[in-house]
């Protein structure tokens, strides 16, 4: 699914969160959004994630305007931008098997799901644990996990590498990587040139208006 955007700013408070850009991100591809702290990064994040109207020009995945009250557009889209949501009374596997079991796998499959995922991503030690009980980086897995859980065709990640070890980082990637070689639409922003090299991206370079 092709995410394209064409001249979308954001002006907050009369001020430029984001200045006008145009891309465009083919199914398979990865675009790595870079650049320095307030250089717009997450914002622009946040409008591909439908959370935030650009004050100007337009945001699309698939043809459909990005708008996340869209059930359509949300079926469409994963994304990691800001806190992951988390239930104080649930593990970290009934999480990821409430997300699956939401979004149509039926128990046995969604069971088979989470295993792969949590075996994927190295967190077998961390199922039976809540969030409370889990470390900077460990929150950071169940925030990638929840994301990769849920059926998608694009994939939206505001900082993946957020509190990850060496290791963990290349689990990641690879995570990642597979699922782009299976047709996914990446799009990331980050400050960690190994995402960037690590998942062939193309580089969109933001700097503060
Ligand atoms: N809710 C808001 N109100 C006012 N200004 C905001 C708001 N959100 C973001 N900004 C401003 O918009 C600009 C872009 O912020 P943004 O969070 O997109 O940057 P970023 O590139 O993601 O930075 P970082 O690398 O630090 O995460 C910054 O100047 C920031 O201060």
């Amino acid at each position: 699914m092709t995410v394209e955007v064409r001249d979308a700013r954001v002006d907050i408070d009369g001020r430029a969160a984001l200045a006008p850009v145009s891309f465009s991100v083919a199914p398979g591809r990865c675009l790595g959004v870079v650049g320095d702290n307030g250089a717009g990064k997450t914002t622009l994040l946040r409008v591909l994630a439908g959370l935030l109207v650009p004050t100007g020009g337009s945001a699309h995945v698939g043809g459909r305007r990005c708008d996340e009250r869209d059930a359509a557009f949300r079926r469409d889209v994963a994304a990691l931008v800001g806190p992951p949501p988390a239930a104080r009374d649930l593990t970290v596997e009934e999480h990821l098997l409430l997300v699956a079991r939401t979004w149509g796998a039926g128990s046995g499959d969604a069971v088979r799901l989470v295993d792969g995922l949590v075996c994927e991503l190295g967190m077998q030690q961390l199922t039976d644990r809540f969030p409370h009980q889990l470390s900077t980086g460990q929150v950071q897995l169940l925030a990638l996990a929840l994301t990769l859980v849920r059926p998608s065709s694009v994939l939206l990640l505001d900082e993946p590498e957020h509190g990850l070890d060496d290791g963990r980082v290349r689990t990641v990637l690879a995570a990642l990587r597979a699922r782009r070689e299976a047709g996914m639409t990446v799009v990331l922003a980050t400050h960690d040139p190994r995402f960037v090299d690590g998942l062939g991206a193309e580089v969109l370079e933001l700097s503060a208006a």
